[in-house]
């Protein structure tokens, strides 16, 4: 299902720090990407505590999502009942497991996918992210797949597709006109060194998405 009549979304990922949340935020992204339990090295994990703090203090109306591998349903559930986000973002379950998943827990349930295996995905979880995977299965390769291909299945499926993977400020207009995807995902293409957001970088890139509001700086709600 092609979205290139609405608002594409935009999800900012591998936050690692209060302060690059809220950039995230205040350019106007639509969802945050916290990435913690991952079997893989990456300078983007961060700790289960440090994931429920960032969700706990993300503002309403900005969807909040765990990025984790985990080992099978019951380590995911753990994962999410700790961190408490509003959506999570599973690398390496099979269907079945992502079905079983998405069938005990209330969070909405992103498969991380490629395009070629995305049709198994596609009627067990709420969302698909289509990613340039590595062998582990694990995303931030900073790599992008073929586009063409991507867009095929955005109009052969009938989940929403979040189009994922080398993604840049320079590159996301045109990987929006191709693909006309649900959403668009990055992390290392915002990045001024690893694990740190660049945020002439997040702003360009929301702008580019179609996607930038400009929100006022987050204020301290205690009085
Ligand atoms: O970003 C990581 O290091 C990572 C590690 C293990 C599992 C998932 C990971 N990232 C998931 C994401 O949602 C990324 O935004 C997505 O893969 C795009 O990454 P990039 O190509 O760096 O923009």
């Amino acid at each position: 299902m092609t979205h290139s009549d609405s608002r594409t979304r935009v999800k900012i990922c591998g936050l690692t720090t209060a302060a690059d949340r809220d950039l995230a935020v205040t350019a106007g992204a639509d969802a945050v990407g916290f990435i913690s339990g991952v079997s893989v090295d990456t300078p983007r994990e961060i700790s289960a505590e440090t994931a429920a703090t960032l969700v706990e203090t993300t503002p309403p109306f900005v969807s909040t999502v765990l990025v984790t591998m985990p080992d099978d349903v019951s380590d995911a559930l753990e994962r999410i009942d700790r961190v408490g986000p509003d959506a999570v973002q599973v690398h390496g379950l099979s269907p079945s497991a992502v079905a079983a998943l998405a069938g005990e827990t209330d969070a909405a349930v992103l498969a991380a996918v490629t395009a070629a295996n995305s049709p198994d995905y596609e009627s067990v979880a709420d969302a698909l992210v289509v990613d340039s995977l590595d062998d582990d299965g694990a995303g931030g390769t900073g790599e992008t797949h073929d586009w063409e291909r991507a867009r095929d299945r955005v109009e052969a499926l009938d989940s929403p597709v979040v189009l994922a993977g080398g993604l840049t400020p320079d590159n996301v207009g045109a990987a929006i006109e191709t693909v006309a995807p649900y959403g668009v995902d990055v992390a290392s293409g915002v990045e001024r060194s690893s694990g740190h957001k660049d945020p002439a970088a997040v702003r360009s890139f929301l702008g580019r998405a179609g996607t930038r509001t400009d929100r006022p700086e987050p204020t301290d709600p205690t009085p």
